[in-house]
């Protein structure tokens, strides 16, 4: 079983026993506070240089990252900065995150925010909608045709945003659909976390232009930003680059101020 796959069997198992403590019902009731939606599209459609900051404790490839910071902190200089949007890992067991993180973003910047998880269920939706998410993520290679199709759809009736994350043309071409708002290509396999920028060249032609593109992992650097940019990617998803320093919010800071 590779690490994707193990992530994607403890998260069948973790919503699997939430939904039993808290069941959908009950977490509709939550969702009817009106929290309207920041756009991320908007955001990315207006911004030269697209940044999307992201909140990651730890990862798979990287174990520790930092685990020192505050998510309010981290939120609040990540919007001082003026970055276009941040991204929180709520996963606990591979990434030390929490649904708790989103809440404490939301309540500290108002920042379009993107819950960054791994989604098989759409109770994790409406999860994103109750702690005050903005932006859901469907990651292709976990999910059929129908679920990115019914997931999304799902999404947009909660007037959710919808990144879509690519990694190769087989998933590109399976979910292409009206229902999506953004197209992402993350430059990490997640099976043996190889990083290559190639990958985001070389999929942006395949993606209309309906859809904003966006180049995930492994950016640690403003020129990467500016190879990336002729092949139409309007937005960034940069993590670790600003995680492992002291004070992720200066650093995405002195990261724009390159431009
Ligand atoms: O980051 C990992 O090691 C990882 C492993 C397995 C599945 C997903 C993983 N990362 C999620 C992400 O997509 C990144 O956190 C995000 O794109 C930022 O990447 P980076 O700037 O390289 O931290």
């Amino acid at each position: 079983m590779d690490i994707l796959e193990k992530i994607v069997a403890d998260k069948r198992l973790e919503v699997a026993l939430k939904k039993q403590l808290i069941p959908s019902l009950q977490l509709e009731q939550s969702v009817l506070f009106e929290h309207e939606t920041i756009s991320l599209v908007k955001n990315l459609q207006h911004s030269p240089f697209g940044t999307i900051a992201e909140h990651k404790r730890r990862s798979p490839s990287k174990q520790v990252i930092n685990h020192n910071l505050n998510v309010f902190d981290v939120a609040q200089g990540y919007e001082k900065a003026g970055v276009s949007g941040m991204s929180v890992l709520t996963d606990g067991k591979y990434f030390g995150g929490s649904l708790d993180d989103l809440l404490l973003a939301r309540s500290s910047c108002n920042l379009p925010l993107l819950r960054k998880e791994f989604i098989i269920d759409s109770y994790q939706i409406l999860e994103a909608k109750a702690y005050g998410a903005d932006v859901i993520l469907l990651i292709a290679a976990i999910l059929t045709q129908e679920e990115i199709k019914s997931f999304s759809e799902f999404a947009k009736s909660l007037q959710l945003e919808v990144l879509l994350e690519v990694h190769n043309e087989a998933e590109l071409q399976k979910s292409i659909m009206p229902s999506l708002d953004m197209i992402g290509v993350n430059n990490r396999n997640l099976k043996t976390f190889e990083v290559s920028l190639e990958t985001s060249k070389t999929l942006s032609s395949y993606i209309p232009n309906d859809f904003i593109k966006v180049s995930e992992s492994g950016i640690s650097n403003v020129d990467a930003i500016k190879e990336l940019k002729p092949f139409g990617f309007q937005g960034f998803l940069i993590g670790e680059n600003f995680m492992k320093t002291d004070n992720p919010g200066e650093s995405a800071n002195h990261f724009i101020n390159q431009f």
